[in-house]
């Protein structure tokens, strides 16, 4: 098979209201940020396939052999009404030598790129090829760093089996799939998300598919079309932590304490819906000062119900009321236990308040940043198109 080359880009994401709430059907809403992934695929004849991750230190390569004996011992068959192949699966995790409790940076990305590899190349010959992935987000961090990369692979992957056709015409900068593809993509980049995170809602992968802001309710992705442009203040509070650990601490208190809990999933549901009404009500009239006190007392209310289900830190108290201190408000965004938060910035709030507490934030050792949101979704780029620096990067290897 002719693998072509390509670079392929993902954005990452900001949960604005629902984590967490949206693995046990509630509704979220999540928008694209100006942050991406972005892979190179390169098609090779050295008989290997080759891995290198240099945000994770991570470089892996293997003979084609060596994977070609993992197809011939899997069935290849997924059991009914399952999305992962948990023969396949198993095989690659003895493979790599991870256990069932092992949750290490490298053996989820290489499990997951493995798997999309293996799994899309299984009845035709493997092809051999360098992928490289280069991200500007934090790993690991509640920016949707898993969803990205799952989903610049399942893109990459899927146009190198043939799955999908390269959308890039030899004039364009950027291109994107039809619908039809982008729904494939989407679906191999979840499947991706099931490796790392064990029991992903989709969101995260839905965002870094399509892009821009959507509200996601039990896998049914709207896009939001009429949105005001929101201000927000990204904090990285550097705690590291694991989603997949996070949902399943909530899945074990909503076990526990299951009357306690669904009024609390129920109440995040009902913050997501009233966010989202306040938000198109804001693109229709004049947004006034009560448009965003509504706003900010939903992102006060959410904070608290995140810190009920113990997905709060330390950390994240911190961000909170440094934030407020200057009279603005914040919540985690994505698994918390750390990673990010956002704030809300109100277009009356001063650039010299912005700077302070941008700076009270960095004093406290915190990454902090004002960030535009609603970047395209996953793209197709020719090489002019990707920055200078990433490219540098990606053409390293
Ligand atoms: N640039 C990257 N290169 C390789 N692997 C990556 C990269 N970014 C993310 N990953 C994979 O994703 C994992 C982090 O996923 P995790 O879901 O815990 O965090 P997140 O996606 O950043 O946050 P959230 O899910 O809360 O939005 C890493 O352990 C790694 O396996
Ligand atoms: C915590 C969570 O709700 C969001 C992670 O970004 C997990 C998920 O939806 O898969
Ligand atoms: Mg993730």
């Amino acid at each position: 098979m002719q693998v072509t080359d390509l670079f392929v880009s993902a954005p990452g994401k900001a949960i604005l209201h629902g984590e967490h709430a949206v693995v046990h059907g509630k509704v979220a809403l999540a928008v694209s940020l100006n942050l991406r992934t972005y892979l190179r695929l390169k098609a090779t004849t050295t008989g290997k396939v080759c891995i290198n991750l240099p945000n994770i230190d991570t470089f892996y390569s293997w003979d084609l052999s060596e994977l070609e004996q993992l197809i011939s011992y899997s069935g290849g068959k997924k059991e009914e009404g399952k999305l992962l192949d948990a023969e396949l699966v198993g095989r690659l995790r003895d493979f790599i030598g991870v256990t069932n409790g092992n949750l290490d940076t490298c053996s989820m990305a290489s499990l997951s790129f493995l798997y999309i590899y293996i799994s899309l190349f299984r009845s035709s010959e493997l092809p051999s090829l360098e992928v490289t992935v280069w991200s500007e987000l934090p790993t690991g961090a509640g920016l949707g760093s898993s969803a990205a990369y799952s989903v610049c692979l399942a893109a990459a992957l899927l146009c190198a089996s043939g799955a999908i056709p390269t959308p890039l015409k030899e004039w364009d900068h950027t291109a994107r799939w039809c619908q039809e593809d982008l729904e494939l993509i989407n679906s191999w980049a979840f499947q991706g998300e099931m490796i790392i995170h064990g029991n992903p809602s989709g969101v995260d992968n839905a965002v870094g598919t399509w892009g821009g802001m959507l509200r996601f309710l039990a896998g049914k992705i709207i896009p939001l079309s009429r949105v005001p442009l929101l201000r927000i203040l990204l904090t990285n509070t550097k705690v590291p932590r694991s989603t997949k650990v996070l949902v399943a601490r909530v899945k074990d208190k909503i076990n526990k304490f299951p009357s306690i809990m669904a009024p609390v999933l129920d109440s995040v549901d009902a913050i997501s819906c009233t966010c989202e009404k306040v938000l198109s009500e804001m693109t229709c009239e004049p947004i006034t000062g009560e448009h965003y006190n509504t706003l900010e007392e939903l992102i006060d209310i959410n904070q608290h119900h995140l810190n009920v289900m113990g997905v709060g830190h330390p950390a994240l108290d911190t961000l909170c009321q440094v934030t407020l201190a200057r009279g603005l408000h914040s919540k985690l965004t994505g698994a918390g236990g750390g990673g990010c938060g956002i704030t809300l910035l109100r277009p009356e709030t001063d650039s010299t308040v912005v700077q302070t507490t941008v700076q009270d934030l960095r004093d406290l050792g915190f990454d902090c940043w004002e960030t535009s949101i609603g970047g395209p979704g996953v793209q197709q780029h020719s090489p002019v198109s990707v920055k200078e620096e990433i490219l540098e990067v990606l053409n390293r290897y």
